[in-house]
């Protein structure tokens, strides 16, 4: 998540099976589907590692690997390195580089279905016991005209972090929950410290993360990213709301409350957050307060959450719903994507996975950290699963609890599901424009170029069934 200083999830900050970072799994595993027979047709896959520096991760899916290799001898399994992005998928397809399963973003799913870079899973689904139990609204982004095409591993709604220990240090006043931009603004400014190299408020200003993040603006403004009509993506935020969005990111650059070099992307700016240069971060649920507390040091009672501000007081709190996602090469055999199938869902909904929830909290208390759980898990809050987390959780006093008044207030939007990645990369150089000009800018122009080549060059090629 966004703890770990790059767009890989952490051990400590991901609720995945897939990077747990201890190992009570290896016993008593009620793991479904049950092992492949001992003389079945040798099978050999390519699971999804971490970056090599990320050793706890990578131990953690080595385990695991090893685990499902003990119950299924015909099945090897060879973890490697590659981060899904957008602009090398269908060189990677090409290629036939990719993994036999790999993460993808809430994004992704109709561009690589539609492509068949990934597997329909209903049917694997329909022998999978737990297939009930998936959360739906994380569910959602990967079903495609009613059939399945990714597992969840977690979901998040965005929020704002801030380092209540800067605001404390130059006597600024928090500012309330149900925050306004205008509210943000004004405290990014109280808080911001240039000369000691203290930023009021850090979007990120690089890459995809910067269309992203400002997307929020542009939902909570009641924009949309694009519509759909009569088989036609449409660009649609170059609208009203997108020009009130972009605005209020000239206004944070006019008011020099970002930081001066200001081209961060999604771990530069966690960085900076964690170092104290900053007062203010945007990250999914709580991965920024995840990595600030848990890497960064900060105290966990100087970190706290917000929900995206509103624009008027007494306005809705929007921001961007997303998450990771298992799916499985279309280019693989048939044995192959079965393999990968049952070694993505082999510890999912078991009581070893619980326990090592249970172990890792523990782990995290001796080093004075606190875990912090996703705000949307795979499985159904409600679900047998779900009650069984939740007393796992409670047993615990260095578990993250997320105020009920911030769940109340946060409404999470999903992110766009048509060539998304692409407009937020093009999103970025229209946010590096405002953010590198002096004077006035015809926001309007930016916004409406963005779009008609976005329009041009990504959504009119969007075949949609
Ligand atoms: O903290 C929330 C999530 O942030 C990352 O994913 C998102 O970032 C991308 C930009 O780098 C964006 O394009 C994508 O659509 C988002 O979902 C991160 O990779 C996730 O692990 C994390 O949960």
């Amino acid at each position: 998540g966004c703890g770990s200083g790059n767009n890989e999830p952490s051990a400590s900050s991901e609720v995945s099976p897939s990077a747990t970072s201890s190992d009570p799994a290896a016993e008593g595993s009620s793991a479904e589907p049950s092992p492949s027979p001992a003389n079945a047709d040798p099978v050999s896959i390519v699971a999804y590692a971490f970056p090599a520096d990320k050793t706890e991760e990578n131990a953690t899916l080595d385990a695991k690997i090893k685990r499902f290799e003990a119950k299924n001898p015909n099945v090897t399994i060879t973890p490697k390195y590659w981060k899904y992005e957008n602009t090398e998928i269908a060189i990677k397809m090409a290629s036939n580089s990719a993994q036999t399963e790999f993460t993808t973003w809430a994004t992704e799913g109709k561009l690589l279905s539609s492509k068949k870079w990934i597997i329909d899973l209903t049917d694997h689904l329909a022998n999978w016991p737990y297939a009930k139990d998936l959360n739906e609204f994380a569910l959602a982004p990967y079903v495609i005209e009613g059939k399945t095409y990714g597992i969840p591993i977690d979901a998040y709604g965005m929020t704002i972090t801030i380092n209540k220990k800067l605001f404390e240090a130059k006597g600024v006043p928090l500012p309330p929950l149900d925050w306004t931009w205008d509210e943000l603004i004004e405290a990014a400014k109280a808080v911001n410290d240039p000369a000691k190299g203290i930023a009021g408020f850090i979007p990120m200003g690089k890459g995809t993360e910067a269309g992203w993040n400002w997307t929020n603006f542009l939902y909570s403004a009641g924009g949309e990213v694009q519509t759909v009509a009569d088989g036609k993506v449409t660009a649609a935020f170059n609208s009203e709301a997108g020009l009130q969005a972009l605005q209020f990111y000239k206004d944070l650059k006019d008011a020099n409350v970002i930081p001066k070099n200001w081209a961060l992307g999604y771990g530069d700016a966690l960085t900076l957050f964690n170092q104290g240069r900053g007062a203010m971060v945007m990250c999914g649920s709580g991965n920024a307060l995840d990595g600030a507390i848990n890497q960064g040091g900060i105290n966990k009672d100087d970190v706290l959450l917000y929900p995206i501000p509103s624009v008027t007081k007494g306005g809705k709190h929007v921001g961007v719903a997303g998450g990771n996602y298992k799916v499985i090469n279309g280019l693989a055999t048939k044995e192959q994507q079965k393999a990968a199938f049952d070694f993505v869902v082999d510890e999912y909904f078991t009581d070893a996975y619980l326990d090592s929830i249970d172990a890792q909290i523990t782990s995290q208390k001796a080093k004075n950290q606190v875990y912090v759980p996703q705000l949307i898990n795979y499985w159904n809050d409600s679900s047998e699963y779900g009650k069984k987390y939740e007393e796992i959780l409670a047993k615990h006093d260095n578990v993250y609890q997320y105020s009920p008044e911030l769940s109340k207030l946060m409404e999470s939007k999903p992110e766009a599901t048509y060539e998304t990645q692409a407009y937020y990369g093009e999103m970025a150089n229209a946010i590096q424009k405002v953010f590198t000009s002096k004077g006035d800018l015809d926001l309007q122009k930016i916004l409406d170029d963005t779009a008609a080549k976005l329009q041009k060059g990504s959504f009119d090629k969007v075949k949609i069934e």
